[in-house]
């Protein structure tokens, strides 16, 4: 299934809960919430206080991307704001795989992210318990930036991995991700696609619907 995920970093915070309700009622199935730390990435975004408030606003998957250092620190709190699916960063935990153990035993879906440099090789162990896996087109900690093309070949190399294994998780995009190269991204084997600026600059539900438009293509 082809899933968008809205990055409401993006959003205008002004009309965060309107804006989150047109993108779910213009076809978005989960909400991507970005949380940064200024230690991992240079930015600090938001954090449990903006997600819990955020949560009234839709029952739709709030999958939450921790850019923070040893996120194994904050995993039962940010399962009590209401996450569905929690994903850390490989290069942020020193000990992944008790990470991993921690956000199942949370009663939450565990997904990794690996930074563009870091090579698949860092889930060789994990990736059978994991329900999804982000590859990241860009570094983390900005919005708006352009996606970097060899990823999408880390992309289709997790999507053959995990064939050969007889998996079959959800891969993740996070970056530069656009209506214009969604089927590339869906092509190289992605079926969760993040859009921040892509989808909340200008028209929402126009933005969300472009994104539908390229999905439908794969019906
Ligand atoms: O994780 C992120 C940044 O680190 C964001 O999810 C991402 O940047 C989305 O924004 P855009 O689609 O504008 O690139
Ligand atoms: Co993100």
């Amino acid at each position: 299934m082809l899933i968008l995920s809205p990055s409401i970093l993006a959003a205008d915070f002004t009309k965060l809960g309107e804006q989150i309700k047109e993108t779910v009622e213009a076809g978005a199935e989960y909400i991507h919430l970005d949380v940064m730390d200024g230690m991992f990435v240079p930015q600090i975004s938001f954090g449990m206080p903006v997600i819990e408030t955020i949560r009234s606003c839709t029952d739709k998957v709030f999958d939450v991307h921790l850019m923070i250092q040893d996120p194994g620190r904050y995993i039962e709190t940010f399962a009590k704001t209401g996450a569905d699916i929690i994903t850390v960063h490989a290069e942020a935990c020193t000990h992944l795989d008790r990470v991993i153990q921690q956000i199942k035993a949370a009663g939450v879906k565990a997904g990794v992210a690996l930074n563009p440099a870091t090579p698949l090789s860092a889930l060789d162990y994990v990736l059978d318990e994991l329900d999804m896996v982000l590859i990241m087109t860009v570094n983390p900690g900005f919005g708006g930036q352009k996606l970097i093309p060899y990823c999408l070949k880390k992309v289709s190399d997790l999507r053959a991995m995990m064939k050969e294994r007889g998996l079959d998780i959800d891969i993740q995009v996070d970056g530069g991700i656009k209506a214009s190269n969604a089927k590339e991204v869906i092509e190289a084997g992605a079926n969760v696609l993040v859009g921040g600026s892509a989808v909340f600059s200008g028209d929402v539900a126009a933005n969300t619907k472009a994104f539908m438009d390229v999905f439908a293509e794969f019906e």
